[in-house]
């Protein structure tokens, strides 16, 4: 009897739980107001779709395949539309009415920390913005520029190394030793020394982690559950405490000095540290905020991959650098790195092939804004709930606006043509645009333009042999694009270069001089 009834009422609970979900299945296929746009089927009723990609690290790629398949407008989630033109970006991204989506409070960190990238409030980012803004004003660049430069001492000291032996020089690791230096000092006035000293390269391989963790969180909501995020915390314990660690001695050891005592980002707010006022900023924020600073240094290793790669862009770029300059000391922020216009094509369509973020920035109406009128995008009214967002990689490889999209081609920046111009400034989003896009979009040139001019002025430099055995990734079909796995920023190997110094100009590094 007992058997029976078990029997019975698992019958009952299966048939209900059945038509449960083909009744969710029905209406998110045949009645939902997405239902007539197209998309991969799975997508159509599950987040996993993005989801399963976002962990595999390709969600760039499957975009870019999905839109040749789909069109330039696609459903890409349950409530999930991307667009692919550059009217999108204007429509999404430029429109005041319209805030980071909901999943973005998916990566504020368990301590209820947020930051500048996730505060999705509008006011609560204003405030931020505000207080971030002052660390990147073009005076707190010009004050910082000298210890960005110092750091890109050492780091032409390691090339001049490698060159003597000879040595190949994994980029990426160069590069992001280099970048996390700079964060260091920007933020806490701090010398982590990545590059000459192992101690701190952990938190390379940590903020890389806390993207993908945030990545995977924001396609796919599921994850971020109490019994998920206990066991991710459980087997990250060892290095998180080591991370944690680092950050306090970080701190306090900023804390111990006058609050001006270094032109770093706890210079420019710490007036607002845990006040009552409006702008106040908690001390633990400071790091959440400064991460943030983190992916010129996948522009330069991609940048060091397309100039190793392109022999005409390379001769070019070096005529340019060598003629404008008389002297490594005088590659500085100015009129003459301004002027070198070359360079900054080189750096733009490095940005357009492996823009440092890639995906697509989910975006959806404020809730204030919400019963005010209709959001178009594209010509599309957007319903009530729906997440949209224009996907990165791919907008940068449509060739309505960048023919040849896989080919290196700096020239396309360069044009005469007022037309063609526009059009291409019109479909770039490297650093995204309007009230969220970048703030640090200065300081990346400069980092990057720097880097670029001053290893260009010391050395000349090619493909380390065999580093051109194509590493295909995730089904990645063109090995003349510098490969990227999309963790919101972006994880990467390479180029492997070797690095053959300029005879004459090099002899300070043999001297031992500072002024490089
Ligand atoms: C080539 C290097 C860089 C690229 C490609 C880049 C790109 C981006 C993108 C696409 C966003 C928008 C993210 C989103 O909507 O979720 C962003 C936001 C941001 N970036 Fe950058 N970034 C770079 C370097 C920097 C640097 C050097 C700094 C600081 C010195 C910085 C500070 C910020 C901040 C504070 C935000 C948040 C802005 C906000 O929400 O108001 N970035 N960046």
């Amino acid at each position: 009897m007992v058997k029976e009834t078990v029997l019975a009422v698992t019958k009952a609970a299966l048939l209900i739980s059945g038509l449960y979900y083909l009744f969710v299945f029905g209406y998110l296929i045949l009645l939902h107001p997405l239902r007539d746009y197209p998309g991969p089927f799975v997508a159509k009723f599950t987040d996993w779709y993005g989801g399963f990609h976002a962990l595999s690290m390709r969600l760039h790629l499957t975009t870019y395949r999905d839109h040749q398949k789909y069109g330039k407008v696609m459903r890409h989630g349950p409530d999930r539309l991307i667009f692919n033109s550059a009217q999108a970006l204007q429509d999404i991204y430029s429109n005041e009415r319209v805030t980071k989506s909901h999943v973005y409070l998916l990566t504020i960190q368990a301590n209820g920390v947020d930051s500048i990238f996730n505060a999705v409030d509008r006011r609560r980012h204003a405030s931020k913005r505000r207080l971030i803004g002052r660390a990147v004003t073009d005076r707190a660049m010009r004050q910082f520029e000298p210890i960005m430069i110092d750091q890109i001492g050492v780091f032409l000291r390691t090339l001049y190394d490698s060159s003597l032996v000879p040595r190949p020089v994994d980029m990426t690791q160069s590069c992001k030793r280099l970048g996390l230096d700079i964060v260091g000092h920007l933020a806490f006035g701090f010398a982590l020394n990545t590059q000459t000293d192992p101690k701190y390269r952990f938190i390379i391989d940590g903020i890389t982690m806390g993207n993908y963790r945030a990545n995977s969180f924001m396609q796919l909501p599921f994850l971020r559950n109490r019994v998920l995020d206990a066991l991710l915390h459980l087997l990250s314990r060892p290095r998180r405490l080591g991370y944690l660690r680092a950050l306090e001695h970080m701190i306090n050891s900023r804390l111990s000095l006058e609050k001006h005592a270094k032109d770093d980002l706890y210079s420019c707010v710490a007036d607002y540290i845990n006040t009552d006022g409006p702008d106040s900023i908690k001390l633990s924020e400071l790091w959440s905020e400064a991460v943030f600073f983190f992916p010129a240094a996948t522009a330069l290793s991609a940048l060091f991959f397309y100039l190793s790669r392109n022999p005409r862009a390379y001769r070019k770029l070096c005529d340019e650098v060598r003629s404008i300059f008389t002297d490594g000391a005088d590659i500085k922020g100015g009129p003459k790195l301004a002027a070198c216009r070359y360079l900054r094509a080189c750096i733009d369509e490095t940005l357009r092939m492996s823009s440092p973020v890639s995906g697509t920035l989910w975006r959806e109406i404020a809730k204030e804004e919400e019963g005010k009128g209709p959001w178009t995008v594209d010509g599309h009214i957007i319903p009530h709930g729906t997440q949209v967002g224009v996907n990165i990689y791919s907008l940068h490889h449509n060739e309505d606006y960048f023919p040849n999209p896989f080919s290196f081609r700096p020239e396309r920046w360069l044009t005469d043509n007022d037309d063609e111009l526009r059009k291409v400034h019109s479909a770039f989003a490297g650093f995204s645009t309007g009230a969220r896009g970048c703030a640090g979009k200065p300081m990346a040139y400069l980092e990057s333009s720097l880097v670029a001019a001053k290893t260009l002025w010391y050395f000349d430099f090619e493909t380390a042999p065999g580093d051109d055995i194509i590493r295909k990734i995730g089904g990645q079909t063109h090995p003349e694009e510098f490969q990227l796995r999309d963790v919101f920023s972006a994880a990467h190997d390479g180029p492997n270069l070797v690095f053959k110094s300029r005879d004459d100009h090099c002899k300070i590094f043999e001297l031992g001089g500072d002024q490089i």
